[in-house]
C-alpha cells in the first residue's frame, strides 16, 4: 500500500467567472485530512475541485499544494488523484491499462506496479477484471475502477466529486469504509464533494460548505453540524428551523 504522503491544499484569493457566475475562495484544506465540501446544487464545489485539479485557472489569486505555488501547472503536472462523476476511463483501452496509466504515463510498469493494479482492482471489489473493457462494466462498477486507478496513484492529494453517487446503497457503504480505511493508511489530504450529510460524520474532520461562489462556513465536523443558524446549513442537513429534523 501506498506510504503516507500529504499536502496542504490553499487557494489564496483566488477567483474566477464563469459565464455569468462569480467564484471567490480563500481557504485552506489541512494536511492528512478528509475535509467534506457541500453546498447547494450549482455552489461552486465541482468548480473549486476543478482549480485545485487544474481543469479551471483562476482569473486571479495563487493555488497552493503542500506550500508550492501550482496555479500555472497542468493537471497532469500536479501531485493529485481524482475520482470526478463522470470517471474518465478511456473506453478502447481494458481496466489494467486504464489504471496502468494512473501509475505511468507511458506504462513502463515495474513487476510491483503490475500487482499494485491487480490489489487495487481487487480492493474495489473487482478481482480478475483485469483485461474487460470499461463499456462491459456498469456504471457503479466504472466508478469503482476510477477509484483503483487513484488508489494506485500514490498522489498526496486525492479530490474526489462525489464518488459514489452511482453506487447501490450496499455498495455505496462498502466504499465509504474503504475510503475510510484507505485515508487511514495512506494519510492523504482528501476534498471529498458529497451531497449526503451522512458521508459527513462517518468521514470528515472539517467541512467546508459553499454557498453562491464562495465559502459560507469552514469548520470542524461537530461544530458545522450545530449551525442551524445558517439556513442554507439547515436546508443541506434536513432540519427544519426548530432544530427537528424536517418531516
Ligand atoms: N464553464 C462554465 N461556463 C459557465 N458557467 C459555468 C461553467 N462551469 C460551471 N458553471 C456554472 O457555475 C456554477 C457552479 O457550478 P459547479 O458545477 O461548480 O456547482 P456544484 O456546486 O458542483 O453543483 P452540483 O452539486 O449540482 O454538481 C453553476 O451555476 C454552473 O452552471
Amino acid at each position: 500500500m501506498p506510504a503516507k504522503a500529504s499536502a496542504s491544499v490553499r487557494l489564496d484569493n483566488v477567483r474566477l467567472l464563469l459565464g455569468k457566475t462569480r467564484f471567490h475562495f480563500d481557504c485552506e484544506f489541512r494536511s492528512a485530512a478528509i475535509t467534506a465540501v457541500v453546498g447547494p446544487s450549482g455552489a461552486g464545489k465541482s468548480t473549486l475541485l476543478n482549480l485545485v485539479s487544474g481543469f479551471e485557472r483562476p482569473d486571479s489569486g495563487v493555488v497552493q499544494i503542500g506550500g508550492t505555488d501550482v496555479t500555472r501547472l497542468a493537471p497532469a503536472e500536479r501531485p493529485i488523484s481524482l475520482v470526478f462523476q463522470d470517471n474518465n476511463l478511456f473506453s478502447h483501452l481494458d481496466l489494467f491499462t486504464n489504471i496502468g496509466l494512473g501509475i505511468h504515463p507511458a506504462l513502463r510498469l515495474q513487476p510491483a506496479d503490475r500487482m499494485a493494479i491487480s490489489q487495487a482492482l481487487e480492493r474495489v471489489g473487482l478481482a480478475g477484471y483485469e483485461r474487460r473493457l470499461p463499456g462491459s462494466l456498469s456504471g457503479g462498477e466504472r466508478q469503482r475502477v476510477a477509484f483503483a486507478r487513484a488508489l494506485v496513484r500514490r498522489r498526496p492529494v486525492l479530490l474526489l466529486d462525489e464518488p459514489f453517487a452511482a453506487l447501490d446503497p450496499g455498495l455505496r457503504s462498502s466504499m465509504v469504509e474503504l475510503l475510510a480505511a484507505l485515508h487511514e493508511e495512506t494519510g492523504a489530504t482528501v476534498l471529498l464533494v458529497t451531497h449526503d450529510p451522512r458521508d459527513l460524520e462517518r468521514l470528515a474532520s472539517r467541512v467546508v460548505f459553499i454557498d453562491a461562489g464562495s465559502v459560507l462556513v469552514d469548520a470542524p465536523t461537530a461544530a458545522f453540524l450545530a449551525r442551524f443558524d445558517l439556513p442554507p446549513v439547515r436546508a443541506f442537513l434536513g432540519v427544519a428551523p426548530s432544530g427537528e429534523p424536517s418531516p
